[in-house]
């Protein structure tokens, strides 16, 4: 799956919600017994939908008062610009799951949406911020420290290999390469064994430029990636990018490295055995575990052991719920009814375990471990493992940039010119960082805040 349609709608549409959301609430009257229904819109698809749809059912078992009502609107792009759109129309749900990366621009439509510290303060459901890893929350969380979204999904970069291929490849099916000068070893021997591509990854960006960039303890942008300002600036063109980058396009030559798409577009090429390895979310465990007929091996993302502070630690992708305003007033308490539920450790700790995404909370790890789940189940704490290897810095805390849904976009056009052979690595990026920077501009004389 592609993120790449409807980029280009995402901050226009954007536009919309400041207008549209001044419109005055409506509150409808809800009989008295009746079950209010509230539409929560997702990105979940495959194993992950079902999944989903598992955990709204069981909330909906719970209780019978509120009925949450999902439905899958595409990808993370297509969900969030059709949640947008619905503003037109007055149809927008309730809730609607936005990826990390559109964070900085749902912040910024501040009459759209309602921020959950408000929503559960309001409602006066529990709500403890405390309770969520550091790592999460202040991905999440404005100047003030109050969270915005919902954390419902959050994901880091990991690496799966095929331990079937390996042996068959004479690697030690036990050594994950932990290196990019060792898996580039590993990927090519896949290669010469007759492996259709050496290694493969999803989501171009988020796992070569941003965290990359944390793992490597280097900044993406100046300000703190953005969090102290929106005169933030591009730093990505830096010489360790730079010859990652044109490493990966010297491998692509012979498909040591095979670029496979935006998005999740690469996934099945390593669930069919074609590639032997693949760095990808943590949440796309379960499709390979759902899809794949062979062993799957596990280990954290690679680093170059020459760069001073690496590993890092990596940061988190993946989703939160933003509550939209403008909905009868009953389905807010629904909303925050259902919040609340998903901060359950066990209701957390199960979708933790069913889908790769991280356990959110630390109640949720520790029932988890207390559980014997990563006894049970080998490479399962890697993502929790990677994001707490070290206190985060200011280059591995996040990323906060606006527009940064058409900046990746731009990034991973850059990329694929890079690794097409069209242009070399620095050109590549140099041309990402001036793409970059003319939205970030526009973003910040946009802004009413700056
Ligand atoms: O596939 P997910 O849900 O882990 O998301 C990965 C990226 O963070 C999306 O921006």
């Amino acid at each position: 799956m592609s993120c790449g349609s409807g980029r280009a709608t995402v901050t226009s549409a954007l536009r919309f919600l400041h207008v549209v959301a001044a419109i005055a609430a409506l509150s409808w009257a809800v009989p008295a017994g009746a079950t209010t229904d509230i539409a929560l819109w997702h990105a979940m698809s495959g194993e992950l939908g079902r999944q989903l749809e598992k955990l709204v059912s069981d909330f909906n078992a719970s209780q019978s008062d509120y009925r949450i009502v999902p439905a899958y609107k595409g990808n993370y792009t297509e969900t969030v610009t059709g949640a947008i759109f619905a503003f037109r129309s007055r149809s927008q749900p309730a809730i609607v799951q936005v990826n990390e990366v559109a964070t900085a621009t749902m912040t910024a439509a501040k009459g759209a949406i309602y921020p959950v510290f408000s929503l559960m303060r309001d409602q006066g459901e529990p709500f403890s911020l405390t309770d969520y890893l550091p790592a999460v929350s202040g991905y999440y969380t404005d100047a003030a420290g109050n969270l915005l979204s919902f954390p419902f999904n959050s994901s880091t970069p990991i690496l799966y290999y095929n331990k079937t291929m390996f042996r068959d490849a004479g690697l030690d099916p036990e050594m994950p390469p932990k290196t990019w000068p060792a898996l580039g070893i590993a990927a090519k021997r896949l290669r010469d064994h007759g492996a259709v591509c050496g290694f493969t990854t999803s989501w171009p960006s988020w796992i070569h430029v941003e965290n990359f960039s944390a793992f490597h303890n280097l900044p993406v942008a100046s300000r703190a990636n953005g969090f102290a300002g929106l005169d933030a600036e591009l730093t990505i063109n830096n010489s360790v990018l730079v010859r990652h980058v044109a490493q990966l396009a010297e491998w692509q030559k012979t498909k040591v490295f095979d670029y496979g798409g935006r998005g999740q577009a690469a996934e099945p090429s390593f669930q069919n055995g074609e590639c032997g390895i693949f760095i990808g979310s943590s949440a796309t465990r379960a499709d390979i575990r759902a899809n794949s007929k062979f062993e799957i091996g596990y280990g954290i993302m690679p680093y170059w052991p020459d760069v001073k502070d690496a590993p890092q630690n990596s940061i988190i992708g993946g989703a939160t719920l933003w509550v939209l305003r403008d909905r009868p007033r009953a389905e807010y308490k629904g909303v925050a009814r259902f919040f609340a539920y998903l901060s359950q450790p066990g209701v957390q700790a199960a979708w933790h375990q069913n889908t790769g995404y991280l356990p959110i909370t630390r109640a949720a790890f520790e029932l988890t471990r207390s559980q014997g789940f990563y006894e049970r189940n080998p490479g399962s704490a890697i993502s929790f493992e990677e994001i707490t290897l070290h206190p985060p810095t200011e280059n591995s805390k996040g990323i906060r940039l606006g527009s940064f849904v058409l900046i990746r976009g731009a990034i991973e056009d850059e990329l694929e010119q890079a690794f097409a052979g069209h242009k070399s690595a620095q050109a590549a990026l140099d041309s990402a960082v001036e793409r970059g920077n003319k939205l970030l501009r526009q973003f910040e004389r946009a802004s009413p805040d700056r």
